[in-house]
């Protein structure tokens, strides 16, 4: 069946004993996921959340203490050696520190998988010179590793990766050691890759942005434990994790720190809202209800109430395609005037309310999503 997940975690758990600690040290608590083919599945958590050891999972690396994981339908806590051997073939991987032979060129360092299976020489050359075309690298063929940028590099082992046709490739901090223009270039590689190949990726990083770029669903992970997971707007549009919200706040630009605050408050003597940018409705992550859609009609309702507002800070990404972030408004108006605009304001938009510079208001530092009020569907 075409929907069959390729990647399943059930309940898995995974014990370390760690040297001078009579109880052993649980790096994964209950692990509970499923990956369908052709998805792009980030999991994302800080260093020492048990990431690299879920990925590690995936290939038998590491095997759980207990609970099953089933790769494309074959229970790989159950395989022998030979098997495995077998099954890793169709999981390709990728690394932070791209591990490439510095004595191989770009074009023998592609190579090297289809040597260990033993292509006929012909055919070996029309793969690698194919792969080098797919990622870019052409001209790149007989260079060493040392002559190539960390993008370039990236890039070899991306090809080497997909030299066998995996079903599945693991990125694990793939864009870690690359600045952000070459990590963009290198996830748009990653999704050329699942668009054109149907390769399943499982993105493992540290980095909310990298999430935000490509991936389809995330699993927020922490103290080995999923404390979050869905797709990727709705985990960034209404996040209910503390956890998911910290990365959040790398990412999605808009709304105003403290300092910003403080700042602005120092040139705008009148009351200081921000209005949350949610462009559409998402479900609720526990089924009841939806998270709405926020900040749509802030210019209609300032039209309508007739109340002089100025624009004075804000910004707005584009996660899969809709936009999420945060408008911040200074409105020079008596409390008054405000009153019956702020109420409306309210009725359809999640709002933080900064109060004015002589009568600061201390509201919790929301995230996008995070007050706002669910609305049962219909
Ligand atoms: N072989 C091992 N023996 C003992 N403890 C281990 C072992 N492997 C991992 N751990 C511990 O398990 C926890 C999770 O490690 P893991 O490497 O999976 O985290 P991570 O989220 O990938 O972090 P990082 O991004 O720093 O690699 C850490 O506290 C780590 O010290």
């Amino acid at each position: 069946m075409a929907d069959e997940p390729i990647i399943t975690f059930d309940h898995v758990v995974k014990e370390f004993q760690r040297r001078g600690s009579k109880t052993p040290f649980r790096a994964l608590d209950d692990i509970s996921l499923s990956i369908a083919p052709g998805e792009i599945f980030g999991v994302i958590g800080y260093s020492g959340a048990g990431k690299s050891t879920l990925v590690r999972m995936i290939n038998a690396l590491e095997k759980p203490t207990s609970g099953s994981v089933v790769v494309m339908g074959t229970d790989m806590t159950r395989l022998k050696e030979r098997q495995l051997r077998e099954t890793r073939r169709s999981i390709g991987m990728v690394f932070q520190q791209f591990n490439l032979f510095s004595t191989r060129t770009a074009a023998q360092n592609i190579a090297y998988p289809l040597e260990l299976d033993r292509w006929r020489q012909d055919y070996l050359e029309r793969r690698v010179a194919k792969l080098l075309e797919f990622v870019g690298l052409t001209e790149q063929a007989d260079k060493y590793p040392a002559q190539l940028s960390g993008g370039q590099k990236q890039r070899v082992g991306i090809a080497r990766a997909l030299a066998t046709n995996p079903r599945i490739l693991l990125a694990d901090e793939a864009t870690s050691a690359l600045d952000p223009e070459t990590t963009g270039e290198v996830l748009q590689l990653l999704k050329r890759a699942n668009e054109q190949l149907g390769v399943t990726i499982v993105l493992i990083t540290h980095q909310m942005d990298v999430v935000r770029q490509i991936a389809d669903r995330v699993a927020v992970v922490s103290d080995g434990r999923i404390v979050e997971t869905g797709p990727v707007y709705d985990v960034f549009a209404a996040p209910h994790d503390p956890v998911t919200r910290r990365f959040i706040a790398t990412s999605v630009s808009g709304l105003p720190d403290e300092a910003c605050i403080e700042r602005l408050r120092g040139d705008w003597p009148g009351r200081i809202i921000s209005v949350l940018v949610r462009q559409k409705d998402v479900p609720a992550r526990d089924g009841h209800g939806a998270v709405p859609a926020s900040g749509q009609d802030v210019s209609a309702l300032i039209a309508r109430h007739g109340v002089h507002s100025s624009l004075i800070y804000g910004g707005m990404d584009t996660v899969q395609g809709s936009a999420i972030g945060a408008l911040t408004y200074g409105f020079d108006e008596t409390e008054a005037a405000l009153g019956p605009f702020l109420e409306d304001l309210r009725r359809t938009n999640d709002i933080i309310d900064f109060g004015t510079a002589a009568a600061p208001r201390r509201e919790s530092h929301a995230q996008a999503g995070e007050s706002g009020e669910r609305k049962e569907t219909k």
